[in-house]
């Protein structure tokens, strides 16, 4: 097993709730908060009141704002939103000893580039070996104790089962594979198919419009994956069904959170309430990456029109109603 210390940058609310899941395995860890009042109001309340409001953090905790803590690192974790990644790894650079794994933990296609998470970090920090982690977990969840199931995946197998074993607790258990693609198009895309699932109940179509939103959406992502080298049981797993069973069918979600206020009627520029919505960033890069792959995905590709204005929500709902019927087998 690695051994101490694990670093995580990133002091939002998944950083928050991932040191404390670390600490909750035995770690000590290093919280680096790039705001340095942010990370002092941490370290002395004891509490991220900003994003985490209510959890104690963990006696193993320490809050800083000082990037020179991440020369110490065993094990990185990279918990900033998708599209700040490429900038929190250019902090980096020359802080890393060679080899160090850095375990992504955003969602997110980086939308100026349409690249993946790890194609990001494999530019900027090309000693590094970047690793996957994503499944079913929100942050206020984990950070309670609540038993939650993730995975982490790296191209060296041994690396991510002995990053598995070293975050890993009996209630936040990180299962482990090698598919890095698979792992990181589930938890991109799932933000996507949230809003839109978000949008459906936000209109009130109704429960079992949702599970065909859920469906389809899944057979989308399915043809994505695929296309793009990913294993289709990847998707079958935590990153994928797994965790589009937990944000379409949960307003914790701020990706279906933001869905639903703009399908109540609620104007882009205030339906995410302030709040990360990652599948808005996301939307226009997966489908414009889909396109390139001859990848059809009208789900994804009605939100990423309502998120850029382009079309109302009425209207993208009627044009996904008149979509023609086909062979469902044709159409996975
Ligand atoms: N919150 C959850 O339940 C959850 C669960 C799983 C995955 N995630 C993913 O984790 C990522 C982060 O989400 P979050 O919930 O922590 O968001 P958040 O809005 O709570 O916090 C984001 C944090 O990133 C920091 N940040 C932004 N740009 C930065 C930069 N360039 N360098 C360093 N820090 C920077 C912000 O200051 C803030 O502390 C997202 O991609 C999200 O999809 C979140
Ligand atoms: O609140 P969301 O929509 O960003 O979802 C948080 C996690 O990704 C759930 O797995």
């Amino acid at each position: 097993m690695m051994t101490d210390p694990v670093v995580i940058v990133g002091a939002g609310a998944w950083g928050t709730a991932l040191a404390n899941a670390a600490a909750q395995a035995g770690r000590f860890v290093t919280l680096v908060a790039r705001d340095p009042e942010h990370a002092g109001t941490m370290q002395a309340a004891r509490e991220n009141l900003r994003f985490l409001p209510g959890a104690p953090l963990h006696a193993a905790i320490t809050v800083t704002a000082d990037l020179g803590a991440t020369t110490a690192a065993r094990a990185l974790l990279l918990v900033v939103p998708a599209q700040a990644l490429r900038e929190a790894a250019r902090g980096l650079v020359h802080r890393l000893a060679p080899g160090t794994p850095v375990v992504i933990c955003a969602k997110g296609i980086e939308r100026t580039s349409s690249r993946f998470m790890s194609d990001v970090v494999g530019e900027e920090l090309p000693a590094a070996v970047p690793a996957v982690l994503s499944g079913p977990s929100f942050a206020e969840d984990v950070v309670r104790g609540l038993p939650t199931a993730v995975v982490l995946a790296c191209a060296q197998e041994e690396t991510a089962r002995s990053l598995a074993a070293t975050l890993t607790s009996p209630t936040f258990r990180i299962y482990h594979g090698t598919d890095v693609r698979g792992v990181e198009i589930g938890g991109a895309a799932k933000n996507v198919l949230a809003i839109a699932c978000g949008i459906v109940m936000g209109c009130g179509l109704g429960e079992s419009a949702r599970a065909a939103m859920v469906a389809r959406g899944f057979a989308e992502l399915m043809r994505f994956a695929r296309a793009l080298g990913a294993r289709p049981e990847t998707l079958m797993g935590l990153s994928g069904l797994g965790d589009l069973v937990l944000t379409c069918g949960s307003a914790k979600s701020r990706n279906f959170a933001f869905g639903e206020a703009l399908g109540r009627g609620v104007p882009l520029s205030e339906a995410s309430g302030g709040k990360l919505a990652e599948g808005a960033f996301t939307a226009a890069a997966l489908v414009a990456m889909a396109g390139r792959h001859g990848v059809e995905m009208p789900i994804s590709e009605a939100v990423a029109a309502i998120v850029a204005g382009e079309v109302s929500v009425e209207a993208a709902i009627g044009a996904l109603l008149n979509r023609p019927i086909r062979a469902e087998h044709e159409i996975i």
